[in-house]
């Protein structure tokens, strides 16, 4: 039975080939990074109130005009075709049906149009959040702000510039197992460049990509921006003055520099330079529902997911991402219940006891004896 997220990557890693499941769980170097994500939450503890709870806990949220019915999000992942036949689009109508909002990435493997219109298909009978679309500023800025203008018609309520990656990360586990390119038959479908008679291009990832191209991209769109991957509060600042909408705090999973802190780490330190003037999302990690309330009552509006979605995708295609996505729901419901809380809007940071990080922790783990 799936009962928690790594039930779904035992289930997933039984079905598909363990070159791609490296891709999925690797990260960047000595994956230092993927690893602090997740003990990062782990070594946070929940402080509750007592005697203060409600019958019923509202979990629905408003984050840059998009309304969701979950605070839990789909982080951008590329290449879900890898795992599902369906790819994109069964991820589309799993999240509608959550009614959580999906980021779509720039490497999808299904067209945005189509994933937006899989994802209309399963919100029907309900109102579904609006997609994100995710982008790497291309240094061809006439092909970028056609992929905007197409994200736009799509229906994409949101941008998400990824600027972590002004080089790809050394995934090793790649790199070992030679998996350097898509199986044929499957291709980005948003580097398809209608100009060329519709070549495919590589995703260049640039380190020439600059805070002129976001004031750029501000001028070429109405969307709000968030910008995906600034770790430095100083850059968080900068965002804001930049007319920056957002922040999603990511370290990319730990796939792009190895042994940047963990993002729940830095989420406090992030929250007091933008001070509430930007909404904050995470992701990193996430894998219980007590890791959302602990990024919530830290400041984030929200967490994305990576991983866990790609495993469920993998283990039971779209019935498998809605299972992911009610277990996210049930968990987190059950969490703020013991917290004492009534919903996920204004979480106090008291909720949450976090050890001693840095010389102090390292000493005393130095004393503990490995
Ligand atoms: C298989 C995989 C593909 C990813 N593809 C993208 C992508 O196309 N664009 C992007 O900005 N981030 C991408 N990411 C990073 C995720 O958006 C997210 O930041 C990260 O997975 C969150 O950490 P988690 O996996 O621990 O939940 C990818 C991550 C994984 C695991
Ligand atoms: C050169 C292809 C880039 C795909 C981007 C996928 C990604 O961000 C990842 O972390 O993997």
């Amino acid at each position: 039975m799936l009962m928690t997220v790594q039930d779904f990557e035992t289930a997933a890693r039984m079905r598909i080939d363990p070159v791609h499941a490296d891709f999925i769980a690797g990260g960047a170097g000595d994956e230092i990074t993927v690893r602090a994500n997740e003990e990062a939450f782990r070594r946070l503890r929940l402080l509750p109130r007592v005697l203060r709870g409600s019958a019923e806990r509202a979990l629905d949220i408003s984050v840059l005009g998009s309304r969701a019915r979950t605070p839990v999000l789909l982080s951008p992942t590329a290449f879900h075709k890898l795992v599902d036949e369906e790819g994109e689009a069964a991820t589309a109508r799993a999240a509608a049906a959550a009614g959580a909002i999906m980021i779509v990435s720039m490497a999808s493997t299904v067209a945005v149009e189509d994933i937006a219109a899989a994802a209309r298909e399963a919100g029907e009978h309900g109102d579904p959040p609006p997609l994100w679309f995710q982008l790497y500023i291309q240094p061809d800025l006439g092909f970028t702000e056609a992929l905007v203008r197409r994200a736009t018609d799509a229906g994409c309520a949101a941008l998400v510039v990824t600027v972590d990656s002004p080089v790809r990360g050394a995934h090793e586990r790649d790199l070992r197992n030679g998996f350097l390119d898509l199986p044929p038959g499957l291709r980005c479908e948003h580097m398809v460049d209608p100009r060329e008679g519709g070549r495919v291009h590589p995703i260049a990832m640039s380190p020439v990509i600059s805070w002129e191209h976001i004031d750029w991209l501000r001028g070429t769109t109405s969307l709000p921006i968030l910008l995906k991957g600034a770790l430095h509060p100083e850059d968080a600042r900068l965002a804001v003055r930049h007319g920056v909408d957002g922040l999603l705090l990511s370290n990319h999973g730990g796939r792009q520099l190895d042994t940047v802190p963990a993002t729940v780490e830095l989420l406090p330190e992030i929250a007091a330079a933008v001070a509430g003037r930007i909404p904050i999302v995470l992701d990193g990690g996430v894998r219980r529902g007590t890791d959302v309330v602990k990024a919530l009552a830290l400041g984030a509006c929200a967490v994305g997911i990576g991983r866990p979605v790609m495993w469920a995708l993998a283990a039971g295609g779209e019935k498998g991402v809605r299972r992911l996505l009610e277990l996210f729901r049930e968990e987190l419901d059950h969490a703020l219940a013991l917290c004492g809380a009534s919903g996920v809007r204004g979480l106090p940071p008291d909720l949450v006891r976090a050890p001693a990080w840095g010389p102090a922790s390292a000493h005393t783990e130095r004393e503990g004896g490995a």
